[in-house]
């Protein structure tokens, strides 16, 4: 089964995107809430604010890890042997934001947090009784005044003459956290691995979203949703000389949620981060 591309509006929505999930980890969702207009204005100003010094000043704190993440302190993906060709700057909700533009991406973090707990709903209504029975809590709550909830804006710069043998824009891995929601991103890239271990790429039409179910969600659910492998692979011919921007919102329950007997999610997500060598 491919990556569905579900109408929100449109009955059969929940079942079909939840079937998507399960089978993929991945769906796609049109004719959403989502202000893409504002998803536009938001690439454009951060792209901007990658583009210039100013950034400098907005290094991330490495006790808090809310702020700009330079290429050099990026992450290196699990089993990578190099480091993502990226940058980015995560925003929390008690977070480090410039002020220019600050109004914008809080306004988004609050329409795509408030979809996600929907889309959480929907998941919940169509696991089978045997896997939802043992949700600590409805999935939806898990997230609800979460001040984890990681908003990235994500900046891959135009390809450079040189790059290290084997680095890739993000190199394959799979999210920590409950699910992703991606807005479709500027340029291509974005591929999922599917259950075949073929690559395919996810499409990236404008106004779409992008759900991929994380690895917490996958702990959670006993496996009945699989947090599947994702990357971005480089550009060629003339998209080498173009920036990619992306705006993945990682939803991530309150650190005492229990996810399963063997984890909270804050001691599932402190693993993590150790594997990733970022703290
Ligand atoms: O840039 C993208 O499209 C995906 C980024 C991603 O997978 C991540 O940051 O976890
Ligand atoms: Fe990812």
């Amino acid at each position: 089964m491919p990556v569905q591309n579900v109408d929100y509006k449109k009955d059969g929505a929940a079942e079909d995107f939840v079937a998507s999930l399960k089978e993929t980890g991945f769906g796609v969702i049109r004719n959403h809430p989502i202000d893409m207009a504002l998803v536009e204005r938001i690439y454009e100003q951060w792209a901007a604010f990658f583009d210039s010094e100013e950034k400098q000043q907005w290094r991330f704190d490495p006790k808090t890890q809310d702020g700009y993440f330079p290429a050099d302190v990026s992450e290196t993906a699990k089993g990578a042997s190099q480091k993502d060709l990226k940058e980015y700057y995560h925003v929390y909700p008690w977070g480090k934001v410039p002020d220019a533009l600050e109004e914008d991406i809080r306004c988004y973090y609050r329409q795509a947090n408030a979809l996600a707990g929907e889309l959480l709903s929907w998941i919940e209504r169509y696991s089978p009784a045997q896997i939802a029975k043992d949700f600590s809590e409805p999935l939806s709550d898990m997230i609800a005044d979460s001040q984890q909830t990681l908003l990235r804006i994500l900046y891959y710069p135009p390809m450079a003459a040189e790059t290290p043998v084997d680095a890739v824009r993000a190199a394959a891995h799979e999210d920590i956290n409950l699910i992703t929601l991606l807005p479709a991103a500027n340029e291509p890239g974005l591929e999922v691995m599917g259950r075949d271990g073929e690559w395919m790429a996810v499409p990236c039409d404008p106004g779409q979203l992008i759900i991929n179910v994380g690895d917490m969600l996958q702990e959670a659910s006993g496996g009945h949703f699989p947090s599947t492998t994702h990357r971005v692979v480089n550009p060629e011919g003339d998209s080498a000389r173009k920036a990619r921007l992306s705006l993945p919102l990682f939803l991530h329950p309150r650190p005492d949620v229990r996810l399963s007997d063997r984890y909270t999610a804050d001691s599932y997500l402190k693993e993590r981060l150790k594997e990733l060598g970022v703290i």
